[in-house]
Parts: C-alpha cells; structure tokens; sequence
C-alpha cells in the first residue's frame, strides 16, 4: 500500500532563519509519528505547513485522502484545503482553547464537525456526541455544560473527542499533554493510548518529551536546527541513538529523570 502523507522536501524560511531545512519523510495509514527536538528546533512550524494552512518556500505535500485521490497539499484551492481541515483531518493543539469553540457547550463542539461531513439528525448527533464523551472518559451529563467549566485535562479530552467524531484519516498532534499537571498528563497519555491502538489512527504528533513518543510513536524524526538529524524506529532511535544530538536528548531525559 501506498503512503497516507509524503513530504518532500519542504522548507520554511523567517527572514533569514531556516525554521525547516529540506525535510522529507513519509507517514503510512496506522503509524504514529513522533517528531522530537529541543525548544526552536522547528517541530511545530513543520507541523503547521503540513497541517495548517501556514505557506512553504520550497517542497511538497502530497496527502491521500479517503477516496484514494492524491491531493498536492500546498497547492489545493483554500475551500478544499478547509473542508480537509474539518473533516478527515483533525488537529489537537497544547492549548485546548485554540481547539475548542469555548462559548458553546461539549455537545456542540462535538456536533460541529458532524455537522461538517454532513450528518443531519438531530438525534444521531446528539447521540454520536455521547458515544464519544465517554470515549475519552468525560461524564455524559456533562454535555450542556461549556467547556469553560471543565478541569484543563477535560478539555483535552473533549478536544480529542472534537476530533475523532469525524473518524479522521491523519491527526496532527502539537504537543498534546503539554501545560497539565504531571498526574493529568498520565491520564491522558493512558487515554491517547488506548485511542489510537483501539481506533488504528494516523498521527503526526509533536512533542519536546521523551517520555509521550516512547508510550505512544512507532516512529521518530529527532529536529536540530530546522533539520532531520536522525530517524527510525522508536526503540532503535531512543535505545540506541546514532547522532550525538539524540544522544545528549536521551541522555538529558535520564538525569534529569
Ligand atoms: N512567526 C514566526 N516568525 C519568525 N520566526 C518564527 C516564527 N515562528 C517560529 N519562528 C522561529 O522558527 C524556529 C522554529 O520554531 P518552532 O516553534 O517551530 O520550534 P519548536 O521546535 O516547535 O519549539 P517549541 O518546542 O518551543 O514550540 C524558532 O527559531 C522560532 O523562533
């Protein structure tokens, strides 16, 4: 089979500052990629001129979408890019108030992007949006209260639950535990587990801790500097790192551990 998302070498420039540096990798359906690095080393503008509409300046992202039609990311009109965003592809974001439409309630969140790939029944939404409340653990009497009143950790988890009504194809990931207490982040790590080896997902996820891509990436891409310095298979990057940066990474994890 084929691959989900292939990028071929894509870079990004801020003035004179190159954010990504040439980056190729693909993604293939079921894969969990993790892409790891220290803070600037470009991990999550990679992750927003995949996943957002952020421009490139050289390269190409090539996405095959549901009806197996390879789309050229970077150059679909802006209507088409949008519809992609909001139905086979899903982005959870650190702060789940940049995912979540916070003066409507969980319910409403989550019908939105029904909404989007058409579903029309009142009473299937109503009942799509519990089914995917308790997926991600969420008490289902909560569905008329606004997210506003739910505990950060909650928040996350209906920005999951926003997400995966759609059953989307490839979710982009930045940094999803980041900014909750240790104990949240646990809970949710256990959550995002079971979802994505129960729901089979495709994720780009980013994030500055070891610890998250070892639970969660079959996959590594390790960013210095805008670049790839080393790549491969969890186990093998983080058990046995090539490059002296992924070593001082994993090394830094232990001590600081
Ligand atoms: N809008 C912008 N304008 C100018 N420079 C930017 C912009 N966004 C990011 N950069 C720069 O690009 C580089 C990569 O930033 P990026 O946020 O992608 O890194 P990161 O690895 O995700 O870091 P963090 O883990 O801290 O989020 C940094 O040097 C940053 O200062």
């Amino acid at each position: 089979m084929g691959y989900l998302l292939n990028i071929n070498q894509l870079t990004k420039t801020y003035g004179n500052l190159t954010a990504c540096d040439n980056i190729s990798f693909d993604l293939y359906s079921g894969q969990i990629l993790g892409i790891v690095g220290e803070s600037g080393s470009g991990k999550s503008t990679l992750l927003n001129c995949i996943g957002s509409n952020l421009s490139i300046d050289g390269g190409k992202v090539t996405y095959t979408n549901s009806n197996n039609e390879i789309l050229n990311i970077k150059q679909l009109p802006e209507a088409q890019h949008r519809k992609l965003t909001k139905t086979e592809w899903g982005f959870v974001q650190q702060n789940p108030r940049d995912g979540l439409r916070m003066n409507v309630t969980a319910g409403a969140n989550i019908a939105e992007r029904l909404l989007n790939v058409g579903v029309r029944h009142y009473g299937n939404i109503r009942e799509e949006a519990k089914y995917w409340l308790e997926q991600v653990e969420i008490d289902t009497n909560r569905i008329d209260d606004l997210p506003s009143t739910f505990s950060g950790g909650m928040q996350q988890r209906l920005q999951l639950a926003r997400v995966l009504v759609t059953k989307p194809g490839l979710i982009f990931m930045d940094e999803p535990t980041g900014g909750l207490d240790v104990s949240v982040q646990a809970r949710l790590l256990d959550l995002l587990r079971s979802l994505v080896r129960n729901l089979d997902l495709s994720v780009i996820l980013v994030t500055h801790d070891i610890g998250v891509v070892r639970l969660l990436a079959h996959r590594l891409l390790v960013m210095k500097n805008g670049q790839i310095v080393e790549s491969g298979l969890t186990d093998r990057v983080l058990d046995d790192p090539q490059h002296p940066y992924t070593q001082q990474l994993v090394s830094s994890v232990l001590i600081n551990n």
